[in-house]
């Protein structure tokens, strides 16, 4: 019962539903309002970030610790052996990571957006093959998605808002060195975003093309339809409001959502709660699990705050501060995630059960 296609088949569809096409249909809804709020000042923004990192971000990442377990099915991994994995990998690449930012604090930056294109397109292709769309066969073709999915949030904003794209990268840059302006500077340079813009416009065409002849071939027009729209959806999103609120919001409501669900799908208690349509007993069991490690996740930041040598004064620095400590939360979550890939066969389309 590992695949990410098997399980039990009412839970995934509810699943899939709940947390990942009613937001979906949510956040198409907030377009309009998205397209003012570069209106509004980016403080708007920070507290939205903060919010949707409170309410469900930091706990999307807070049973990795028993995700090795859960997903072998308890056989293979004992608590204390996948507490201890994760743990060790958590202080290693997270320890890792906080260094990084300290030596090279622009590489670090520029090596966190990438990590967050690849570990937010990752995501996407995973809830696709969770919803059973059939027109991607090929490591290739969700290799494409990934690239797709992961750059609507790191790629976009880029190109439709760069001054406030900047702005956070110097934020960011700022807390650990002090003329921050210039050592992000080339970072901004019209090059860059023209070619990000252009890959971005050439992958989504690619990808959604390729698609399409994959209906004409017979395949699932429903799950085609439903990957354009999720696309359409995120890229009137991404174009049109200010990058901080919309990566704040997509951070809370899409990504973390979707993971939370599937992360229901490995726990047998809340499947069978899922089946019997209990979508609120599935997230009680699921809070429960993350509460302590949600609180871990918040000292992380407390940490990286007291360690930056700028202090904290402002809105921004906290945003900043929030930034490091995902950063370094993220790369071992992104290893807990592909390993759940592997299990899952997220990347091996031919041998999915
Ligand atoms: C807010 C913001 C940025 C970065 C956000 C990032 C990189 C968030 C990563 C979150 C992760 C990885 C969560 C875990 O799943 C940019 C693009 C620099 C500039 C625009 C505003
Ligand atoms: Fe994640």
């Amino acid at each position: 019962m590992t695949d990410v296609g098997s399980g039990d088949r009412a839970a995934r569809s509810i699943v899939d539903r709940w947390f990942a096409r009613y937001p979906a249909i949510a956040m198409g809804v907030l377009v309009p309002f998205g397209a003012v709020t570069p209106l509004f000042s980016v403080e708007l923004g920070v507290a939205t970030f903060a919010v949707g990192t409170l309410v469900v971000g930091m706990a999307h990442g807070a049973v990795d610790h028993l995700v090795p377990l859960r997903a072998t099915g308890g056989d293979g991994t004992s608590l204390p052996r996948s507490v201890a994995i994760v743990s060790v990998a958590y202080a290693v690449l997270g320890g890792a990571v906080v260094v990084a930012f300290f030596v090279a604090p622009v590489v670090a930056f520029v090596g966190f957006v990438g990590l967050t294109w690849l570990h937010w397109g990752q995501g996407d292709v995973a809830a696709l093959v969770l919803a059973g769309v059939d027109h991607l066969p090929t490591p290739g073709e969700r290799a494409l998605t990934l690239l797709v999915r992961g750059g609507l949030p790191m790629g976009v904003p880029l190109v439709s808002h760069p001054g406030e794209y900047r702005l956070v990268a110097e934020w960011v840059v700022g807390l650990f060195v002090a003329d921050a302006a210039a050592a992000v500077a080339p970072l901004f340079v019209p090059p860059t975003r023209l070619a990000v813009g252009a890959a971005m416009v050439g992958a989504t065409l690619l990808s959604m093309g390729l698609g399409y002849r994959r209906v004409r071939a017979g395949a699932d027009r429903g799950g085609w339809l439903r990957d354009a729209g999720e696309t359409g959806v995120l890229w009137a999103w991404f174009l049109l409001s200010a990058p901080v609120l919309a990566i704040g919001v997509y951070f809370a409501a899409w990504h973390s959502l979707r993971h939370v669900g599937r992360l229901t799908l490995v726990d047998a208690a809340a499947t069978e709660r899922l089946a019997k349509g209990d979508v609120r007993g599935a997230l009680f069991r699921f809070a429960r699990d993350a509460a302590p490690l949600t609180l871990g996740g918040f000292l992380v930041v407390g940490g990286v705050g007291l360690a930056v040598p700028s202090g904290v004064a402002a809105p921004g620095d906290v945003l900043a501060v929030s930034l490091v400590a995902i950063a370094a939360l993220t790369l071992p979550h992104v290893a807990v995630v592909a390993w759940l890939d592997g299990r899952q066969r997220v990347w091996r389309p031919g041998e999915l059960g």
